[in-house]
C-alpha cells in the first residue's frame, strides 16, 4: 500500500465548556451548541463570511428535525452560507470520524479546508411515540376532509401516548452501555481501588490544564459556563471510594463503577479547524499537528463473549503495526474514558500474553504503555462526554498538547456503541 499524501493539518478547535446534563444548558438545543461553537471557532480564527471547503458534524441524540444539522449550524453561523456541510453517524467515535473524513478530503485534494465538529445534549433527548401513535399520526397528516381526520384520530387508545424514554441501551441486548461494561470489568478482574484511581488522575489532569490557562484558546464560555461543569478539582480517593455502585449489581461479582468512575451524561460540542498546509499558510494559520493515519475495529458483543466496548483493544494493535510503531514511539495516550474500566480493560488486555496470543494472534502480549503518560490533561471522566463532542475535544487538545510540549507523537483511541472503536495517529506537524 502506498503512503497517502499528508497534506492536511490540524491548525486549532474551538468548544463549550462541557455541562452536566440537566443543568445549565437543559434548555439550549443541539442546533444552538453546535452553531455557538462553530461560530467560537471563525471568531478565532477570522473565518467570517469565508467559504469552508466543508463542514462535517453529528450527533447520537439527535431529533429527527435535526436531519441536516450541520448544515443547519453553518446557515446559522457567521460563515458563508456557500459552505457545504453533512452529518456523520458513529456513536461515541462520531467526533473522530469527522476529524477522519475531512483529513482524507483534504489529503486527497477535494477539499482545500474543513471544520470537523460533533455535539450532543442528552437534557435534549428526542423522545419518541410508540408505532401504533405513530402509524394514526402519520396517516391524520394524510387525510384530506374533517370526517376522514374525525374517522383516523378515533382510533387513538389512552395506552399509546405513552412516550418512549430515551436510554443508553443497546439495541441488540437491551443492556446499557454502563451494564455490558460491568460485565467487562469483572471478566478482566478490574478493581475498584484502580478505577476510582484513573478517575481521580483524569480530574487531577484536567483541573491542572484549566489552571495554567491550556484551554483558554480551545474554549469559548457558553452560556454563563467557563469551566466544564463537571470537574471536581477537591476530588479524592476518599470521596470516590464512599459512592456506591450504579452498575453491575446483578453480576456475581461485587459491583465496582460507580458515578465517579463512570462518564456523566453530559451536555456540550466541540470543533476543529483543518486544512491543508497551503490553505494554511495563505491564512497565516501555523499548524499544530496532522492525522497521520486512523483504524476501526468492531467486536461482536452480542453474545457476550467480547465485550461491548472491547474494539479499540483491536484497532489499536492493527494500526500501529500498518504504522511500524509500537507504544515506546508514542509520547502521548488519549484513551477516551468511557468508564474507568473501559482504559483499564484495554490496557489489561494489551498487557495479556492469551489475548495477544488467541485475539491478536500474536506471539504474546502486545504491549505496555507507559502510564505517565496515559491521558495527561485528563478525560471524559472529569471534562464529561456528551458523546458525538468527544472526539474533538481529544483532538484539539492532543493536537494543542504535541505543539506546546515539543512531543511528537500521540495515539487518540475512542470506543463506541455498537461494540466499535475508532483510533487514530495524531503527530505534531
Ligand atoms: C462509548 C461510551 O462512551 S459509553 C459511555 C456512555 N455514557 C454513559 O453510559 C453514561 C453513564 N453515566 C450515567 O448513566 C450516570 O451519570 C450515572 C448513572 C453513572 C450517575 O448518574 P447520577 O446518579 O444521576 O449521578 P449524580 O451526578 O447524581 O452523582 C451521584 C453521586 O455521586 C457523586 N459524585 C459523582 N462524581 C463524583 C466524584 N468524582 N467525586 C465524588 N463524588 C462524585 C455526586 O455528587 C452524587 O452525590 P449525591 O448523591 O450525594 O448528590
Amino acid at each position: 500500500m502506498s503512503a497517502p499524501t499528508q497534506r492536511a493539518v490540524i491548525l486549532g478547535g474551538n468548544r463549550i465548556p462541557f455541562a452536566r446534563s440537566n443543568k445549565q444548558y437543559a434548555k439550549a438545543s443541539n442546533l444552538d451548541m453546535l452553531t455557538s461553537t462553530i461560530d467560537g471557532l471563525v471568531a478565532r480564527f477570522g473565518l467570517a463570511g469565508e467559504t469552508i471547503g466543508e463542514v462535517a458534524g453529528g450527533a447520537v441524540l439527535k431529533h429527527s428535525k435535526d436531519f441536516n444539522l450541520t448544515r443547519e449550524a453553518v446557515l446559522g453561523s457567521a460563515l458563508s452560507p456557500t459552505t457545504p456541510a453533512y452529518d456523520i453517524g458513529q456513536a461515541c467515535a462520531t467526533g473522530l470520524e469527522t476529524v477522519v473524513s475531512l483529513t482524507n478530503k483534504i489529503n486527497a485534494g477535494q477539499i482545500e479546508s474543513g471544520i470537523a465538529s460533533g455535539v450532543d445534549s442528552a437534557s435534549d433527548a428526542p423522545i419518541v411515540v410508540g408505532d401504533s401513535l405513530r402509524e394514526i399520526l402519520l396517516e391524520l397528516s394524510r387525510a384530506k376532509t374533517l370526517t376522514q381526520r374525525m374517522r383516523i384520530a378515533a382510533q387513538i387508545r389512552p395506552a399509546y401516548l405513552a412516550p418512549q424514554a430515551p436510554s443508553t441501551g443497546e439495541p441488540r441486548t437491551g443492556l446499557s452501555m454502563g451494564e455490558h461494561q460491568a460485565i467487562t470489568t469483572a471478566a478482566w478482574g478490574i478493581s475498584r481501588e484502580a478505577q476510582d484511581e484513573l478517575a481521580l488522575a483524569s480530574h487531577q489532569g484536567l483541573a491542572r490544564a484549566w489552571d495554567e490557562g491550556f484551554f483558554d484558546d480551545l474554549v469559548t464560555p457558553y452560556l454563563g459556563v467557563s469551566r466544564d461543569t463537571n470537574l471536581r478539582a477537591d476530588s479524592s480517593l476518599e470521596s470516590l471510594a464512599k459512592l456506591s455502585p450504579v452498575f453491575g449489581k446483578r453480576l456475581p461479582e461485587p459491583a465496582t463503577m460507580t458515578a465517579g468512575n463512570s462518564t456523566p451524561l453530559t451536555d456540550g460540542a466541540s470543533s476543529v479547524l483543518l486544512g491543508s498546509e497551503d490553505w494554511a499558510a495563505e491564512h497565516g494559520f501555523t499548524p499544530l499537528a496532522r492525522l497521520v493515519d486512523a483504524e476501526a475495529a468492531a467486536v461482536d458483543f452480542v453474545d457476550g463473549a467480547e465485550g461491548l466496548l472491547m474494539a479499540p483493544a483491536y484497532a489499536v494493535p492493527r494500526l500501529l503495526a500498518r504504522n511500524g510503531l509500537t507504544f515506546e514511539d508514542f509520547d502521548v495516550f488519549e484513551i477516551h474514558e468511557a468508564f474507568a474500566s473501559t482504559v483499564l480493560a484495554h490496557l489489561a488486555a494489551w498487557e495479556s500474553e492469551e489475548f495477544g496470543r488467541e485475539k491478536l494472534g500474536l506471539d504474546g502480549a502486545f504491549g505496555s504503555l507507559d502510564r505517565t503518560k496515559l491521558n495527561p490533561l485528563g478525560s471524559s471522566l472529569a471534562a464529561g462526554h456528551p458523546f458525538a463532542a468527544t472526539g474533538g475535544r481529544i483532538i484539539a487538545t492532543t493536537a494543542k498538547y504535541l505543539k506546546l510540549t515539543g512531543k511528537k507523537r500521540s495515539l487518540v483511541s475512542i470506543c463506541a456503541a455498537g461494540g466499535q472503536g475508532l483510533t487514530a495517529i495524531v503527530e505534531a506537524a
